[in-house]
């Protein structure tokens, strides 16, 4: 297992976070740090709150209270395409996309552009827009080369395994050049060999830089890739420290592994 967090300052603050969905709390007032440049792992029980934090977070869901501050800014409720600008993507759990479309134009799709430019008009580009559509283009290929996507740059998504859709969904995050990523179980459900490449990726991404932090289920992933682990229960941060650190703790035995010693 990767040392623990080491006192890396935060890149992403979670303070008092509070989110109710018809009076019931999914959110009660978590906070905790990501350490910068790291591999944290977001884990809990089922209905622990975790993708309803991702969605906070990315700024799909505004919470009713609490602060969520990135690179020491305050980014509270701020609409994802804005935090993306910043340097703060997501992935999804279930790869979201436009079936009829290919890999290469997703990957398009995600890359930022100047303000008014659109993808698909091209008789109204100017020439400044259409560098920056060559240049993203040149980043697209160079994202499918490193995910070994490049073979399907022309496959409509709809053609590719579960495993490929979250390559996919990685590659989009990174049309952005974030300094940091959330992954909403990046591996779940894809096949061992096709999963071990993922973490490969996200290691190496991570080696270059990029903070991560993902909610995943595997705990041997957890305990292989993250340097930092928060454990959530019933909308709380019930502890955070290294893996072997929150395994021990008998309250996450009790809440997460259902039992005591
Ligand atoms: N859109 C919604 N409307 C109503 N309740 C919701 C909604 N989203 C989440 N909840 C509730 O909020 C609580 C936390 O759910 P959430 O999906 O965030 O947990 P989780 O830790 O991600 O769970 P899992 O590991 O099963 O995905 C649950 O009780 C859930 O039923």
């Amino acid at each position: 297992m990767p040392g623990n967090a080491g006192g890396a300052p935060a890149v992403l603050k979670v303070a008092a976070v509070t989110r109710r969905f018809f009076g019931v709390a999914a959110l009660d007032g978590v906070g905790f740090a990501v350490p910068a440049g790291r591999i944290t792992g977001l884990i809990g029980p089922n209905g622990a709150g975790k993708s309803t934090l991702l969605n906070v977070v990315s700024g799909l869901l505004r919470p009713d209270a609490g602060q969520v501050r990135f690179e020491g800014d305050d980014v509270t409720g701020m609409k994802p395409h804005r935090l993306a600008a910043r340097g703060l993507t997501r992935t999804f759990q279930i790869a979201r996309g436009f079936p009829k479309m290919s890999v290469f134009q997703h990957l398009m799709l995600y890359g930022p552009r100047q303000p008014g430019e659109r993808l698909l008009q091209a008789p109204m580009w100017s020439r400044a827009a259409r560098d920056r559509e060559a240049e993203l283009a040149e980043r697209a290929l160079a994202i499918a080369g490193r995910l070994r996507l490049s073979p399907l740059l022309d496959a409509p998504v709809t053609a590719l395994s579960g495993g490929q859709k979250k390559l996919v969904e990685i590659g989009r995050t990174l049309m952005a050049e974030p300094r940091m990523i959330l992954l909403d179980e990046p591996m779940a459900g894809v096949n061992p060999s096709l999963g071990a490449e993922i973490a490969a990726h996200l290691q190496a991404l991570n080696a270059e830089g990029i903070s991560l932090c993902l909610v995943e289920h595997d705990m041997a992933l957890i305990r292989q890739l993250c340097h930092h682990v928060v454990v959530m229960a019933e909308g709380r941060t019930l502890v955070t420290g290294s893996f072997d650190e929150v395994v021990e703790n008998a309250e996450v035995q009790e809440a997460y592994l259902g039992r005591r010693h």
